[in-house]
């Protein structure tokens, strides 16, 4: 079959603080005729300047924008929120998920003309300009959203350079993939640290009080800060290590648990990570989170597929096969893991409702649970805040049958 492309030609006609317009956006995937040009002709940017190519996703939540703007799973990726409005709760300074923002770009419909929030301190446009990351608004997300439903993923070029030619874009866009790369060695913290910050008490309806009960060894991929708060708030004491660290020195610290966190791009793409896995599974208690979630099921022997679009968004009903309970959950991830290749004994524990995919396991023999799904950022009273407790409770048990530290007595010496 020819190879085939599509480009989204784009005139820009304003970029904020510029004199001379920019010419041009692209958007390009790898399928059949140019749709959509007079739909986008009138895209304005915001934000920073500049030229990037990356996968574009769509996101279906309403709001939580900074969220998404500071998840560092979204590396490598455009974010097109399908809420046509956005800005209008400005940026605070409690709503950062992570250290910086990561992702590719924002793609929206319309951008918030004013900001009303009384914890607002400026506005989106003037915090991604500063922190460099390019958006366009104005854009038919509607229209772009139909098309990455039924062709798949595409992937995107933005750019306010004139200098560049609409070929030079498309060649960009044909040269880049996010499959097989590794985007987590970019995102990961360098060095190990102490994470000692809980959820603040207005926000906490479960926490476990304030002793601090249980280690965990937090492997950072690309970690949301509320992970880390939801754990701290149920009793962790956290040691955070950057991806690479070996299991032999996480096993040298006797954790009462190991988290594998969340984390941008294509799991395969780590395979010194997924021996990480390898080496701790089945001997303290974990539990994973999304790319977590996915390491585990490579690392237990499963497979991991490219889904056709992925889920994104505050808003994705998943199952809880144990109680049959339907939670509302947050979900950002593009792979998963094919439960028909795990090994026996491996449970799934949810299942995504929209696609039947696998959205948890467990394996109780090992002490292993995981979610494809945040149940930190569950909407709603903590729907799926339980899972911390749960981990918790695998650490109780796993705790209960430590032998104790041996005294010393005076026939050691
Ligand atoms: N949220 C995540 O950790 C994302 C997992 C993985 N990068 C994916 O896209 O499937």
């Amino acid at each position: 079959m020819a190879a085939k492309s599509l480009g989204f030609a784009v005139s820009v006609s304003h970029l904020l603080g510029s004199k001379s317009p920019p010419k041009l956006c692209v958007f390009t995937i790898s399928d059949v005729l140019p749709m959509g040009l007079e739909e986008i002709d009138q895209a304005k940017s915001f934000g920073a300047a500049g030229t990037q190519v990356g996968e574009v996703v769509f996101n279906t939540s309403l709001t939580g924008y900074q969220e998404i703007l500071t998840y560092p799973s979204y590396a490598g990726q455009f974010v097109l929120m399908t809420n046509p409005h956005i800005g209008n709760t400005g940026v605070n300074l409690d709503d950062e998920e992570s250290r910086q923002c990561f992702l590719a770009g924002l793609v929206i419909r319309s951008l918030s003309i004013s900001t009303s929030s009384w914890r607002s301190v400026e506005t989106l446009g003037d915090y991604l300009a500063e922190r460099n990351i390019m958006g366009i608004y104005d854009v038919d997300t509607r229209a772009i959203t139909r098309r990455l439903r039924r062709d798949g993923s595409l992937i995107g070029v933005l750019s306010t350079d004139n200098s560049v030619t609409d070929e030079e874009l498309l060649k960009m866009s044909h040269s880049w993939d996010i499959v097989g790369i590794d985007l987590i060695s970019g995102v990961s913290c360098r060095a190990v640290h102490e994470w000692v910050d809980k959820t603040k008490q207005e926000w906490d309806f479960s926490s476990r009080g304030s002793e601090e009960i249980f280690h965990v060894v937090a492997y950072d991929f690309g970690i949301k800060h509320n992970i880390l708060r939801r754990l701290a708030s149920y009793g962790c004491k956290i040691t955070v290590v950057p991806s690479t660290w070996p299991a032999t020195e996480t096993l040298k610290m006797n954790p009462d648990g190991v988290l594998f966190s969340n984390g941008p791009g294509d799991p395969s793409a780590i395979p010194y990570a997924i021996e990480t896995v390898k080496k701790i599974l089945g001997k303290v208690p974990v539990f994973g989170i999304c790319m977590g979630h996915q390491l585990l099921g490579q690392a237990l022997g499963g497979n991991t597929f490219k889904m056709k679009f992925g889920h994104h968004g505050g808003n994705h009903p998943v199952r809880n096969l144990r109680t049959g309970h339907v939670e509302i959950s947050a979900q950002n991830h593009n792979y998963a893991v094919d439960p028909a290749t795990l090994p026996k004994g491996v449970e799934v524990t949810h299942i995504n409702l929209n696609d039947g995919s696998c959205a948890g396991l467990a394996f109780p023999a090992q002490r292993i649970m995981s979610l494809q799904y945040h149940p930190e950022a569950s909407p709603g009273p903590h729907d799926s805040d339980y899972a911390f407790r749960e981990f918790v409770e695998l650490m109780e048990q796993q705790k209960s049958k430590k032998p104790e530290p041996r005294l010393s007595t005076v026939s050691d010496a």
